[in-house]
């Protein structure tokens, strides 16, 4: 059987529970979702959190919001991220492997070449690619930080099947239930210039992108003909459930 793929992003909010530290449960969690799944699906993951690992670690001297301080954070961050990953995946049985891609990666079409060879060679091999922004070469023109559109780019070059987003919200809600405390999901749309409408510029404690950026992938995934799902990262089994319809979750049609 052809398995589907899916493009699994996750956001700082989610790894951290919206915690200062990133949650060895939640990483638990989704390597046994990813295990339960492994026959019919295989993973991509883009995985933010380098930041929010190191921040639990050390303290820098200027532990601003400088963007040096925030790629010397990201630079002692990755490692132990990645060894979070490795061990708690191990225990299930997954195999994971790390790559670090910059935007401009994207606009060079060897390098495109490169990326779509190597993680397709990972894929088949049963390793989980888990990837980040190369923080340490990424700039303020190109948006550093941002990992909702590195994942809308990579579904859209190892075409996906499906995009998931896993942020701290029930997906997108619309404006007037958020103005009112009584958030309601949008459920499916296919309009995204409507959905945009809905946003405000609001972000969680370690988030970047904030919902804006979510929707900017969706229309990078939209126009390659994928799906993108906005879901809870926060709830426990929110791929599954997402999957299942057993949960409420923004549907971005293709
Ligand atoms: N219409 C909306 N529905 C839901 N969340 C919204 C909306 N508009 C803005 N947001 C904000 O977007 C945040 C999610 O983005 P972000 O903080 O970047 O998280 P992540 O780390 O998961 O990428 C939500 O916590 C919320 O504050
Ligand atoms: N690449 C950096 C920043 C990514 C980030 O915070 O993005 P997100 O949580 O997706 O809004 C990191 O791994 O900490």
């Amino acid at each position: 059987m052809l398995k589907k793929r899916i493009l699994l992003k996750i956001g700082s909010n989610t790894l951290t529970k919206d915690t200062d530290h990133i949650s060895r449960g939640k990483i638990e969690d989704i390597g046994r979702q990813i295990a339960a799944l492994k026959d019919q699906y295989e993973f991509i993951i883009v995985s933010s959190g380098a930041i929010a690992a190191a921040k639990q670690f050390v303290k820098l001297e200027h532990n601003g919001e400088e963007i040096d301080v925030k790629q010397a954070l990201a630079s002692i961050g990755q490692p132990h991220l990645m060894r979070i990953f490795q061990e708690n995946f191990r225990e299930l049985g997954l195999f994971t492997s790390q790559c670090l891609l910059s935007y401009s990666d994207f606009e060079k079409e060897g390098s495109k070449i490169n990326i779509k060879n190597t993680i397709n060679v990972l894929v088949a091999n049963n390793f989980i690619p888990i990837i980040n922004e190369n923080d340490t070469v990424a700039t303020d023109e190109i948006k550093f930080g941002d990992n909702d559109k590195l994942a809308g780019l990579t579904a859209a070059l190892l075409a996906a099947d499906i995009l998931i987003i896993a942020t701290n919200t029930d997906g997108i809600y619309t404006k007037a239930s958020l103005a009112s405390n009584t958030p309601k999901t949008i459920t499916s749309v296919s309009d995204l210039d409507e959905l945009s409408q809905e946003i405000g510029d609001s972000k969680s404690t370690h988030g970047t992108g904030g919902m804006q950026s979510k929707i900017d992938a969706a229309t990078i995934a939209k126009n390659a003909g994928i799906e993108t799902w906005i879901t809870n990262g926060l709830a426990d089994n929110f791929i599954i459930d997402a999957i299942e319809n057993k949960s409420v979750f923004t549907k971005i049609k293709a």
